[in-house]
């Protein structure tokens, strides 16, 4: 009918998780984009602390005292004091898509001075098949306006099912604690229009604070990690959770993009606070990485959960000489698909995450 606006997309398929432990303020910006979307919000720290959610959204909110209700003793895997926190949300969650966005994040304006509606850029990158297998050099070929170049193969130009679409920051960006330290007034002011997807075999630095997935076909793979409060390290949370998704995303024929959308990021974070929480993944990173790199998943895993309890293995084997912290990490990789598997029996679902 004229004059009647679409349906937002997905709004019955796809939760917003927030990780806060402050206001909600930002979202009053968010309003027109999320305002038909069901929240999911991951209050951390004190749970006695009350979190206001402005007027007119529909929302869930979990402090640590339910999630040591609903978890029991396997609330040990969710971080406490850290936005890893927010894989709770993922995992009861009960849509087919995720998208998780920081509280310090705003509608940022794309070079026409419109704002862009992440959201809405994020679902169409999650709808449209992803090209690991072999680079097209124009970028996103399923884009309105681009396509694939010569040269690109037709057997491969079907592309793969899209499990991840990783968006950036305009303003503060996603820098370490000694690149913020040495660059403090440094500012992401450059708009790349572009979507890539991540070749098959490269693994990438996730940030959490953009994030979308499809959480039938990949879920389970985004635990975000021991850190916080009791951990030795910090603020990897969602890099630990990117390198183990973007392994089993290979193993599974799945695709992982990066690029659109932009959202502004507001708050730099203290980089000395950082550093403490970073320094020593600053160092372990250079065994973690080649770990990852060389890792390979038997055929026999064919579910997520399946490759994950293998990964956890070859990281208890692999890491635990690093720190004896790996072979902690290795249980609550566990625990973590325990807990999955119980909030979210899998007995309807296909080996490949889609519904029976
Ligand atoms: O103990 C905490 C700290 C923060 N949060 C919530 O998590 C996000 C991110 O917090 P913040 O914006 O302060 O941190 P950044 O340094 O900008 O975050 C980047 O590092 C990653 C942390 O691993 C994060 O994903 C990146 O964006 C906010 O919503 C805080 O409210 C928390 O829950 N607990
Ligand atoms: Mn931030």
């Amino acid at each position: 009918m004229a004059g009647e606006r679409a349906a937002p997309l997905l709004n019955d398929e796809l939760d917003i998780v927030i990780p806060t432990i402050r206001n909600l303020d930002f979202l009053e910006m968010w309003r027109p984009f999320f305002e038909p979307y069901h929240l999911i919000i991951v209050q951390d720290g004190d749970p006695s602390k009350t979190i206001k959610v402005p007027e007119g959204f529909d929302y869930e909110l979990y402090n640590r005292n339910d999630i040591n209700r609903i978890l029991g003793p396997k609330a040990s895997c969710i971080s406490f004091k850290d936005s890893a926190c927010r894989c709770f949300g993922y995992m009861v969650s009960k849509k087919k898509y995720i998208f998780t966005i920081d509280d310090d994040c705003f509608v940022a304006k794309n070079p026409s001075g419109e704002d862009i509606n992440a959201l809405e850029q994020h679902i169409k990158n999650l709808l449209s098949p992803s090209t690991p297998h072999f680079f097209n050099t124009l970028y996103d070929p399923y884009r309105d306006g681009a396509d694939f170049v010569r040269g690109y193969p037709f057997s491969l130009r079907e592309g793969v099912p899209t499990a991840v679409s990783h968006g950036l920051w305009l303003n503060i960006p996603d820098y370490d604690a000694p690149t913020q330290l040495v660059k403090p007034r440094e500012r992401n002011t450059r708009y790349v229009d572009a979507v890539l997807t991540i070749p098959k075999g490269t693994i990438f630095p996730m940030c959490g604070m953009n994030l979308a997935f499809n959480r039938d076909l990949i879920g389970p793979a985004m635990y975000f990690g021991l850190m916080g409060d009791g951990q030795p390290i910090g603020r990897y949370d969602d890099m630990w959770a990117g390198w183990c998704t973007k392994v089993i995303c290979d193993h599974l024929n799945l695709g992982v993009k990066t690029g659109l959308p932009y959202i502004w990021h507001s708050k730099a974070s203290n980089p000395f606070v950082n550093l403490k929480k970073e320094y020593k993944g600053i160092y372990w990173q250079e065994e973690i990485i080649p770990f990852f790199q060389s890792a390979t998943l038997p055929k026999e895993c064919t579910t997520v959960q399946q490759c994950y309890i293998e990964l956890a293995k070859l990281v208890k084997a692999k890491l635990s000489s690093v720190d004896p912290y790996f072979t902690k990490l290795a249980d609550a990789m566990v625990t973590w698909i325990e807990a999955w598997d119980e909030l979210n029996p899998s007995g309807d679902k296909l080996p490949n995450g889609a519904a029976k």
